[in-house]
């Protein structure tokens, strides 16, 4: 990361809690909890050295994990952490770590695995060992998920807390802040698991907990302002969608008209949708917008193409050609006007889900994955060759994160709450062949599905839903006559992350009227479908 870029991110305004990630399927909930009561928390592979850090943190927390200590390739920290002099927790795997670094002899395979709630006792010693459940009682309802556990007190330690079956489900140093749990405390089947994390970040860490997304804005704004200097200029892709709005109105309040925002017609979007965002951005929010008209390159170059990666890359390809041609424009636009810059920043919506997924530590053998971009930007916009440096404000926040603070700077409800909406648009819902006549089917159907859900009601239930169109046709009858139409494929469904979805259960009387709309205003569909099918294995996507 550019000293720049470094000199923007949150964790040097707010203190910061580190979590180093030994890959835990629940390692960015502790991220969460932290940050629901306001401390700011990011998250590291388990395999950063400290001496890539260009920060200090507050305190350290070392998560859970599916490796064993003992065994050969196992991941573990970077010994330079314990000599930081900063508070570190141990969940689970993470004070499997603590306890096998002082001796190997002290972490074994268990007898029975303790998956599940049980009961813990903790037991106070007197003195700052006993800070971590200050305030919890002497006994707690808890959420274990391991095979081995402590067999052996480690060293300078006390415990702090057992279970039936696990004799030092917690421990702490007699004198330095040094805590391991074997319990889960992001899980929220773990009773007051928020005030065990609250104990560690804000009364023995000392964190300030002023995390709030009001402090962000602020913050936020003077940093892009110092970051971005008072000549360059910054354009950014816009898409409608929460993501690039919120991080197009931040840019607005921090460099005002020196921000652009280009929204790409792919000719793929949803009915009346480039309107409706032009009306949201520059009427309702004041945000300098072109609407670039790519429909006949997009539709041009994607005819006759058939394959779902071919089209993807078709799709992320364009966008990039026109954004280069787009940021040129720019400049010499400005030349010899007040405004007059380099184009050197490219705004992006990314955010910490995705950097989240780049960095997790899966197994010992797993490589981090590289950092992916949703959208299909090429990397050329991002390795310096476009001469474009990233601008990504929004990267340590989480979606719901994002909504509220999109709601801070003003952003419309409806805006703020909308279902996700792909960057290949409609390309992606039509199964074989893009053709404009194709295009307008699927526009029509999902216009009318979409409205019929809102007007349910359900809207908000729905995280997803959208019509597609099958290659294959099918016959009908319809008003005595023989059609012989498309194949319209419906989908909705629900989904935390996107990761995992499950179809949704719409009324049956409700999915039989809009299939009955369908069928009956759409020319070119003859059939309506319901696609019941949850991810995994199927995408939420068609293609
Ligand atoms: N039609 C478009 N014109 C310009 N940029 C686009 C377009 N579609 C997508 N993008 C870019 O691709 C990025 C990724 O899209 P993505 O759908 O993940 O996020 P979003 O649209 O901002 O928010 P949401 O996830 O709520 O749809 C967008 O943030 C935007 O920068
Ligand atoms: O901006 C985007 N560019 C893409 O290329 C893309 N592909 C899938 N999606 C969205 O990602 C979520 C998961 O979709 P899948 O289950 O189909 O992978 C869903 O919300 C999809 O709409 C995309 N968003
Ligand atoms: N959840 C965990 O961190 C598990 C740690 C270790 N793999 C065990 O089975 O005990
Ligand atoms: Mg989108």
């Amino acid at each position: 990361m550019s000293d720049t870029v470094e000199a923007a991110a949150p964790h040097s305004a707010f203190d910061t809690i580190l979590v180093l990630d030994f890959g835990s399927q629940t390692s960015h909930l502790v991220v969460r909890r932290l940050r629901s009561f306001n401390v700011y928390c990011e998250m590291l592979s388990c395999t950063t050295k400290l001496a890539e850090l260009t920060w200090k943190p507050v305190g350290i927390i070392l998560s859970g994990g599916p490796s064993s200590v003992y065994d050969e390739g196992a991941p573990h920290v970077d010994p330079a952490i314990f000599d930081l002099g900063v508070p570190i927790l141990g969940i689970c795997y993470g004070c499997q770590e603590i306890a096998w670094r002082i001796n190997d002899k002290n972490v074994a395979r268990g007898d029975a695995r303790e998956y599940g709630e049980t009961d813990l006792s903790i037991h106070k010693v007197g003195g700052d060992p006993d800070r971590l459940f200050e305030g919890l009682g002497d006994c707690l309802h808890v959420f274990m998920s391991h095979f081995d556990k402590l067999v052996r007190l480690p060293e300078g330690f006390v415990k702090i807390a057992s279970t039936k079956n696990a004799e030092f489900a917690g421990i702490a140093h007699e004198s330095k802040p040094i805590f391991g749990i074997q319990l889960h405390p992001e899980i929220s089947h773990t009773a007051r698991g928020t005030d065990i994390l609250r104990n560690f970040a804000v009364n023995i860490c000392k964190a300030r907990a002023d995390w709030e997304m009001e402090n962000f804005t602020e913050k936020e704004v003077n940093r892009i302002r110092k970051l971005v200097g008072d000549k360059a200029q910054v354009i950014g892709a816009v898409s409608g969608g929460v993501d690039s709005t919120v991080a197009a109105k931040l840019l607005k309040e921090a460099i005002g008209d020196r921000f652009h925002a280009i929204l790409v017609d792919t000719g793929l979007m949803r009915l009346n949708e480039c309107e409706q965002v032009k009306e949201t951005l520059q009427e309702h929010l004041g945000i300098n917008l072109t609407i670039v008209d790519g429909s006949e390159l997009f539709l041009g170059r994607l005819a006759g193409v058939v394959e779902p990666e071919a089209k993807r890359k078709i799709i992320g390809g364009t966008f990039i050609d026109l954004f280069e041609i787009e940021a040129l424009r720019i400049e010499k636009g400005a030349e010899n006007t007040p405004l007059a810059g380099k184009v050197e920043w490219f705004l992006q919506g990314t955010l910490y889900a995705d950097i989240i997924e780049s960095l997790s530590f899966r197994g010992p053998s797993a490589t981090i994955k590289s950092h992916h971009n949703a959208g299909g930007l090429p990397a050329r916009m991002q390795n310096g060759e476009a001469q474009l440096k990233l601008l990504e404000p929004l990267r340590e926040l989480f979606k719901d994160e994002v909504r509220s603070f999109g709601r801070q700077l003003g952003i419309h409800e409806d805006l703020v709450m909308r279902h996700p909406f792909p960057g290949p648009g409609i390309g992606i819902r039509i199964i074989g062949e893009i053709t404009p006549e194709r295009v307008e089917i699927v526009r029509r159907a999902d216009h009318i599905f979409i409205s019929m859900i809102k007007e349910a009601g359900l809207y908000q239930e729905v995280t997803q839903a959208y019509a597609a169109l099958d290659t294959n046709r099918a016959v009908g009858v319809q008003g005595d006559s023989r059609v012989y139409g498309y194949i319209c494929i419906l989908r909705a469904v629900t989904s935390l992350d996107m990761m995992s979805a499950e179809p949704y259960e719409f009324s049956w009387t409700l999915l039989k009227a809009i299939s009955r709309r369908i069928v009956n205003e759409v020319d070119g569909i003859a059939r309506v479908v319901y696609d019941t099918t949850s991810k995994p294995p199927g995408t939420i996507e068609l293609e």
